[in-house]
């Protein structure tokens, strides 16, 4: 069984002129393990459709199961914190706290003690790559690749099993892209995350496990 499960979801923007159907009745399973590429045209509905995922919104019919749970009965809050972790094309990052300040916030925001969540932020920084050395640094003293990697720093470190990556490589060079894209490989196969990347990059998509493809809405296996 999938981690997560879309059934029949649909999501549209509404305003006083117009209606957008921006999802429309997708249905989706996403695998542990697994690598999956969702590509499309800039305007086919992958960033709403990753948004539902991340429950940052809720659809307006169908439903998305957690591991067999409706989304809609476990909370929010809960389900963004320890379920389901974004990675943004821009990173995201605090820019006035150190890169292990950055990593070590949502856990304390969990309520874990500072000396917990400090070796645990310190564990997943170097798991990606990054030294002690780079702990102290605020974010604009790192590359782009660097501060992605970060990002999948705090992602990792909230425990979540499922990792949606919105455009990760958008703002990166070839080289910086290949290094988060190997990163992202081996968390789905080697420490069995499920990993969600949307792309307009379809060299993302020939080194994904699993491809779709979103056109106008409609979500389709390619
Ligand atoms: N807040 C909003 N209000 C109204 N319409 C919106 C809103 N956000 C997105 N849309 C519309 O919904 C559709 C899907 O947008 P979405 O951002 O999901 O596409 P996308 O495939 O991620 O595009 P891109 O690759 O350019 O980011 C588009 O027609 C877009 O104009």
């Amino acid at each position: 069984m999938g981690i997560l499960k879309l059934i029949d979801v649909s999501y549209s923007y509404q305003n006083q002129y117009q209606t957008v159907h921006a999802v429309k009745n997708v249905n989706l399973e996403i695998e542990q393990g697994k690598v999956h590429a969702i590509i499309g045209k800039s305007g086919s509905g992958k960033s709403t459709l990753l948004s539902l995922m991340a429950g940052l919104t809720l659809p307006k019919s169908g439903d998305i199961l957690y591991e067999g749970e409706s989304i809609k009965k476990i909370r929010l809050e809960e389900y963004r914190r320890d379920k389901a972790s974004v990675i943004y094309q821009t990173f995201n990052l605090f820019p006035l706290m150190t890169v292990l300040e950055n990593v070590i916030f949502p856990l304390e925001l969990k309520g874990m003690k500072h000396s917990e969540a400090k070796e645990i932020a310190i564990k997943h920084i170097e798991s990606v790559g990054l030294s002690k050395d780079h702990c102290k640094r605020f974010p604009n003293m790192l590359s782009g690749g660097e501060r992605q990697r970060v990002a999948i720093a705090r992602a990792l470190a909230t425990g979540s099993k499922l990792l949606l990556g919105d455009e990760p490589t958008g703002s990166l060079d070839v080289a910086n892209g290949d290094i988060v894209v190997k990163l992202l490989t081996n968390l789905a196969h080697k420490d069995n995350l499920a990993v969600v990347i949307v792309t307009h990059d379809l060299s993302i998509a020939q080194k994904a496990d699993v491809v779709f493809q979103m056109q106008d809405g409609r979500l389709s296996l390619m």
